[in-house]
């Protein structure tokens, strides 16, 4: 932890006596004074813990002065919430949304004495619709108790909410959003929770609330997405066509299997093999140092992050002074694609804990878009095992990645229906390639994975937004061999 900062949880005024140590003479000469002091206990993984620490004294007033001097130490950490607004999704994941905030997280955020406003969702998007209602500028965060779609909803929500407030048009697909400072506190209750764990380190419920608890602040990158001048919908983590889109499209149907349902849907659409055509149009992301290749990831106080942030904060001071810049070249690819994957951050999570660019940044304004072309199934296997193990995913003659602040992406079948050369053939086919029967090749569109959610057009348009919104996270932090001890001592060294 920074040095500035504290890992103290809360600080109470005990009763001694309730504590039923053994502290031998001390006891019977004199009325003992105590107060216990909570606080964050890292343990491996990162994940974090609370524990406590009791102090005692016969000195009543030496006992009152540090209780009241770690008090106003608490009360001087502005960048800890006070009042958030909880959402929880009592349907994600293994269903237990409730029960995990009830049992585990309400108890921690009550110790801290932070006030909660709770809302129990009763249907799809009634978080979403209910943050362009409420008084948002109330709350220190808002908090979602699910999975990646439960953020989505969030996001979505508090986005649009600021944009609508300062009179922004989400549809235009150029315009700059109003950065959105109201952070996002992530309890994991879903299937992948693949934002929690990328962010974090680990998807933890405990550890997630302790973040919220000590005001952690993480910017995350957004990546808009339009068709023909309507906006669709923001992408934090996945957007990806052909694999991950006929992962979930297959998985929307077997949502009662709960997370089975993507190992399920999984190995059905890998032995499907279906490969689709289309164009690829981007612009490279000269703006930021690294590369997909990098063998350093995003780690907390990131510096290509940091350098990114001060970019944006540059360009928000010229704003209105600027002329519109030329527009940059952009690249053209024409394919076939087994998937094409344009990702803001690395997409760890349990089942691929490098995830599906190791070296993306949470923060620095750009994606990751990565494009696995037509090969054999046993290739495609390579690729995947791959993102288990510590060799080099992108490391294939048929997987190329860049790293792009925007792009298109138009399906031959959409191309061929807007300049109507749809022949007959394929109308009456349906599904089959005209050329191949029997090959993989599907004439039919396949469906956008964004965030876990399906989108179905076939022609987009998509913009990273550097660091629209915010997170109570900090980014993973660095390995520390011996974390369990390190931890133990700080606070006892503070005290
Ligand atoms: N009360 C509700 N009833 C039905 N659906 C809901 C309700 N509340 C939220 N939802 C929707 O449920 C969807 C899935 O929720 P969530 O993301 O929490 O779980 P998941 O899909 O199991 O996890 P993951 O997104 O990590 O794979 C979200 O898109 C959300 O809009
Ligand atoms: C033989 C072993 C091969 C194993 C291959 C494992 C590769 C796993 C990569 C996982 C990438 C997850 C990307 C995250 C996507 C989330 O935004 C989204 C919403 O929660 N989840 C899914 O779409 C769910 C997607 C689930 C995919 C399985
Ligand atoms: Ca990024």
């Amino acid at each position: 932890m920074d040095s500035k900062e504290t890992s103290i949880i809360a600080v109470e005024e005990t009763e001694f006596n309730k504590k039923q140590r053994n502290i031998g003479r001390w006891q019977k000469m004199a009325k003992l004074h105590a107060f216990t002091v909570h606080y964050v206990k890292k343990a491996r993984n990162h994940r974090w813990r609370c524990s406590d620490a009791t102090f005692w004294s016969v000195d009543e007033h030496l006992c009152n002065q540090w209780t009241q001097a770690l008090k106003e130490l608490l009360e001087m950490q502005k960048s800890r919430p006070k009042q958030l607004l909880v959402y929880i999704n009592p349907y994600g994941g293994k269903r237990q949304g409730k029960r995990i905030y009830e049992q585990k997280v309400a108890p921690l955020f009550s110790l801290a004495s932070i006030s909660t406003d709770v809302v129990i969702t009763e249907h799809a998007n009634h978080a979403k619709d209910n943050l362009f209602e409420v008084n948002i500028y109330k709350y220190d965060g808002v908090v979602c108790v699910g999975g990646d779609g439960m953020f989505s909803e969030v996001m979505h929500g508090l986005i649009g909410r600021m944009q609508k407030d300062s009179g922004i048009d989400q549809n235009n697909p150029k315009a700059s959003l109003v950065q959105c400072n109201i952070r996002i506190g992530i309890i994991p209750a879903g299937s992948t929770d693949c934002i929690c764990y990328s962010t974090v380190g680990i998807s933890d419920p405990v550890t997630s609330a302790l973040h919220i608890i000590v005001g952690d602040c993480q910017p995350l990158d957004v990546s808009s997405v339009h068709h023909n001048n309507t906006f669709l919908k923001y992408s934090v983590s996945l957007l990806g066509y052909g694999f991950y889109g006929d992962i979930l499209k297959d998985s929307e149907k077997k949502r009662w299997m709960g997370p089975m349902r993507y190992d399920y849907s999984g190995f059905k659409t890998f032995l499907s093999h279906h490969y689709y055509e289309g164009t690829i149009a981007y612009q490279p992301a000269k703006h930021t140092h690294g590369s997909p290749r990098d063998q350093e990831s995003c780690r907390t106080g990131c510096y290509i992050c940091k350098q990114s942030g001060k970019q944006l904060a540059e360009q928000n001071k010229e704003r209105g002074l600027k002329h519109e810049e030329g527009e940059e070249e952009w690249k053209v690819i024409k394919g076939k694609f087994l998937a094409i994957n344009a990702v803001n951050m690395s997409c760890a999570c349990p089942r691929s804990p490098k995830g599906l660019s190791p070296a993306a940044h949470l923060a620095d304004g750009s994606a990751d878009l990565i494009l696995v072309r037509k090969c054999s199934r046993f290739d495609f296997l390579r690729y995947l095992v791959r993102h288990t193990n510590q060799d080099d995913q992108f490391d294939f003659p048929f997987v190329d990645v860049y790293r792009v602040k925007c792009f298109q992406f138009t399906s031959k079948l959409s191309e061929d229906n807007e300049s109507n050369v749809m022949d007959i053939g394929k109308k009456r086919f349906g599904q089959f390639c005209r050329d191949h029967p029997a090959c993989c090749c599907n004439i039919v569109n396949s469906t956008w994975n964004c965030d876990g959610e399906t989108l179905d057009s076939s022609a987009i348009e998509v913009r990273v937004h550097c660091q629209l919104i915010k997170l109570f996270a900090r980014g993973i932090e660095e390995d520390c061999k011996d974390e369990a001890a390190h931890s133990q001592s700080s606070i006892e060294q503070l005290l």
